[in-house]
């Protein structure tokens, strides 16, 4: 089979060479900063002039400029200031508003701004990827007051997903192949010891042609050496960063978190009023689901199967593959599959901990029948109920693996999948 996607290129649009911005895998670092203004008063830092702000984040903001050194092509800096009293105090009082616990506490803790953005940088660096977004630059002078991230700019922008009245923007098939970007990309971010945290349709960018998306927004991602180690095969791994404790601390896994609706049970069980429960029966929607005194949900007809969801359950690159498919499931439905009335994150958790998802009649703008929660397996909404199913497994060890969602009847339909590694992983990658 071919693919209908032409192969990642390791070229940057607006490059007439065609070569790569940079040998692979390396990115500069500056350490000098000037700054100056052209004659029509727009900034110049270094060899950079800022044309457009396309992004405001929660530490920094992303404008497009064009490098003056290459031809004016285009780049995406990111501006984050070293310490953002603004921001730590928006996660103080985000903090208060949850429950307290001396465990997991999600996006407390992270530790200084500066550190935040070495980590981010630290875990950039390593990735060289056709769907992962590429560092190229850091400028990182000691008396300036921002760190400027330089990557290369990804001029289709966010994914729009849904219209004003949350109806599925994009057709089946977009979001099959989006999809399958996005596992190409988690593959990778594996192989390498990483697990990005924060998937989720905004920090999935689209090239200019929007043929293709890559990853972007490595914020709160981890990196675990360990785990690198296991899945490249021990000895064929040089540590880039020896003595880089930022990428070697492996506490902080338990620490930080993405995005709450995008959160997998096990990152936010403590959180909720019960112990996980045990899966929901195959046949149940949420809008059969009962509670019980304990919490616990099953269905109208009193069932419970599935196997029970351990206590507490690891923290592996398995919150990758939930992220994923909640975000599947916001691309095919214009809305979000777990939803709290009361927008309190507390009810959200136990939503998500203990009520199954629930399709709605049709999914895509294409409106392609979904056949509900349990279609036919002849019918076709069946693949993709069947890997939304996998995906959204509250039980880790039933989740889907990513190598397994690769070859899934759904994704691998239409086209083959194509390897764009610089390196390609050995055959056997051991789970994280
Ligand atoms: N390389 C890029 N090309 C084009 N647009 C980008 C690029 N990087 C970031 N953006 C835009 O800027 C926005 C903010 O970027 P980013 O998410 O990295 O910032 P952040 O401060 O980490 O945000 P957050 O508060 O979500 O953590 C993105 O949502 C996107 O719209």
């Amino acid at each position: 089979m071919t693919s209908n996607v032409d192969p990642p290129d390791s070229s940057l649009p607006g490059d007439p060479s065609g070569l790569p911005f940079d040998p692979p895998g390396s990115v500069r670092v500056t350490e000098e900063l000037s700054f100056r203004y052209s004659d029509d008063r727009r900034p110049i830092v270094n060899q950079y002039l800022r044309s457009h702000r396309v992004g405001k984040g929660q530490h920094g903001e992303v404008w497009v400029c064009w490098d003056l050194n290459h031809n004016r092509r285009e780049v995406a800096i990111k501006a984050v200031k070293r310490n953002n009293p603004r921001a730590e105090k928006l996660n103080l009082l985000r903090r208060r508003n949850l429950p307290t616990s001396s465990h997991t506490p999600l996006t407390d803790k992270l530790g200084s701004l500066e550190q935040k953005i070495r980590k981010e940088i630290a875990i950039m660096k390593k990735c060289r990827h056709g769907h992962i977004v590429r560092l190229l630059e850091v400028i990182d002078d000691k008396l300036n007051e921002r760190i400027y991230m330089v990557m290369e700019y990804l001029s289709g922008g966010e994914i729009k997903w849904r219209n004003e009245q949350n109806q599925p923007v994009l057709a089946v098939d977009q979001c099959r192949r989006i999809c399958r970007d996005i596992i190409l990309g988690l593959e990778y971010l594996h192989y390498q010891g990483i697990i990005h945290r924060d998937i989720k349709p905004a920090n999935l960018l689209w090239t200019e042609d929007r043929q293709m998306v890559k990853i972007t927004d490595f914020g709160v991602s981890h990196f675990s050496y360990a785990q690198r180690l296991a899945a490249a095969g021990r000895g064929q791994v040089a540590l880039d960063d020896p003595n880089d404790p930022i990428l070697l601390d492996d506490s902080d896994l338990s620490k930080r978190a993405g995005t709450p609706p995008f959160l997998a049970p096990e990152v936010i069980a403590e959180y909720t009023s019960t112990e996980p429960s045990p899966s929901v029966s195959a046949s149940a929607t949420s809008s059969t689901l009962l509670s019980t005194r304990s919490g616990t949900h099953i269905n109208s007809s009193g069932t419970i199967r599935g196997s029970t969801v351990p206590h507490r359950q690891p923290i592996t690159k398995a919150i990758d593959v939930w992220a994923l498919g909640v975000t599947l499931y916001c691309l095919l439905f214009g809305h979000i599959p777990f939803r709290a009335a009361d927008s309190s994150e507390y009810v959200l958790y136990n939503i998500i901990c203990n009520n199954d998802w629930d399709p709605d009649e049709t999914m895509g703008c294409d409106g392609v029948p979904t056949g509900g929660r349990w279609p036919n397996a002849d019918s076709p909404g069946f693949p993709v109920m069947h890997l939304l199913d996998q995906f959204l497994q509250k039980n880790v060890s039933k989740r889907i693996t990513i190598d397994d969602a690769k070859v899934s009847k759904h994704i691998s339909s239409s086209s083959s999948i194509e390897f764009p590694f610089d390196n390609p992983p050995a055959l056997s990658m051991v789970p994280l």
